[in-house]
């Protein structure tokens, strides 16, 4: 395959506004600013990554601004220039800058792009996925109400969601609930706690076990791997880890402690697409299933979940809601879309998907061109 040599980077940072609130345990999010990274190789070729962060560090330690203060100063002129042989290469390449997985994760994710594009390959096929429908579930924020939570759910599971996932927090959990398992008694039924609870709950928690959950995704802190293994040997649902998980070494060693028996695989939490590959393929050998969450996403960013979700051990719904779940206009020119509960991963080069000129000319707060390595830090070579 060829390489691709980077000549220019544009950070586009745009606004944008989500159709409805979405609130979990850490917060409520409804505009944010997101940075789109584009690369553009000296064949003229422009691939597109996102950061998933937003204004806030809630989720983890990222916002939209330390992303793109990170692009500019170090992650961009590292990359800038060089000759990138293939894209696995870039999570190594960044690897001097601790941390910092979402900023890294955009650009990377926007160099498996430009380079499945030179290569004129789908990115599902450069990553090593088979072309596939993809099944989707859908991630409910927390409601007013357990008989607001039930009409939700009820109106999702008729547009043909395969799994839904329910957002709790104390006050808004065992109620809520058993609620929707009574309105629904077969249906995929998981939920999310994003960090609300700590093992002074174990008898709370234990109360979740009687409605035949799936998975409970991330009930204790967001930096844990060792409270989780001992409440996971004190409930039957199995533990499904997201925030805790930023790198191949914390998946394995969450295995090892038997901390989770699912992982919520996110590619800016994990710092883009070859670390997120490395984990699929630990928790595959492992025989735990793994799933793409959901970050709410612009196009561009569900469109690499899409492409990643084609890999083997994908085998449980994902986070990957079609665009009009978010957004009354998506940044990219095709609205990704489901039927009977499954998307079709875009078709065509790199990841199928193309910018909207117009959507992000709408949305675009400022864009910044770096050419050359122009920080004033010294940067590796
Ligand atoms: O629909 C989606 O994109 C998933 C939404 C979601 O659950 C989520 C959204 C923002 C931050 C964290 C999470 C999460 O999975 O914990
Ligand atoms: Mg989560």
């Amino acid at each position: 395959m060829h390489s691709v040599v980077i000549k220019e980077v544009k950070l586009h940072t745009i606004n944008v506004s989500l159709k409805a609130p979405f609130t979990t345990s850490f917060g409520t999010m409804k505009d944010k600013e997101v940075c789109l990274v584009e690369v553009i190789d000296e064949s003229g070729h422009s691939g597109w990554g996102e950061t998933v962060t937003s204004d806030e560090p809630y989720y983890n330690e990222e916002t939209t601004r330390t992303a793109v203060y990170m692009l500019n100063d170090f992650l961009v002129p590292r990359l800038i220039k060089k000759e990138i042989k293939h894209p696995r290469d870039v999570h190594r390449m960044l690897s001097f800058v601790r941390r910092n997985q979402i900023a890294k994760a955009a650009l990377e994710t926007a160099v498996w792009d430009v380079f499945s594009k030179k290569n004129e390959m789908p990115l599902y096929e450069v990553l090593g996925g088979r072309q596939k429908k993809i099944a989707v579930g859908k991630s409910i924020g927390i409601q007013s109400s357990p008989d607001e939570l039930v009409s939700k759910v009820g109106q999702y599971v008729k547009e043909g969601f395969q799994k839904i996932k329910v957002k709790i927090a104390p006050g808004a959990d065992i109620e809520y609930i058993k609620k929707v398992r009574e309105a629904f008694p077969d249906i995929i039924l998981m939920a999310d706690a994003n960090s609300a609870y700590t093992l002074d709950d174990i008898d709370h928690l234990k109360q979740l076990d009687q409605f035949n959950l799936l998975m409970i995704e991330q009930p204790l802190a967001h930096d844990d791997i060792i409270d989780h293994s001992t409440l996971q040997q004190n409930i039957t649902t199995p533990i499904c880890l997201d925030e805790s998980i930023h790198t191949y070494e914390d998946a394995r060693k969450a295995l090892k402690l038997g901390s989770c028996k699912i992982i919520n695989i996110k590619i800016g939490r994990v710092g883009g697409l070859q670390e997120a590959i490395r984990i699929h393929d630990l928790c595959k050998e492992h025989n735990v299933p793994v799933w793409c969450g959901g970050m709410l996403e612009t196009g561009i960013g569900r469109s690499h979940n899409l492409h990643m979700t084609t890999l083997s051990n994908f085998i449980i719904p994902g986070d990957t809601a079609p665009s009009s779940h978010y957004w009354n206009q998506d940044i990219i020119q095709e609205d990704i879309t489901m039927e009977e509960g499954f998307i079709q991963v875009p078709a065509g080069t790199g990841i199928g998907s193309e910018i909207s000129a117009e959507a992000l000319n709408d949305k675009l707060v400022s864009t910044q061109s770096i050419v050359d390595d122009h920080s004033v830090h010294p940067i590796p070579s």
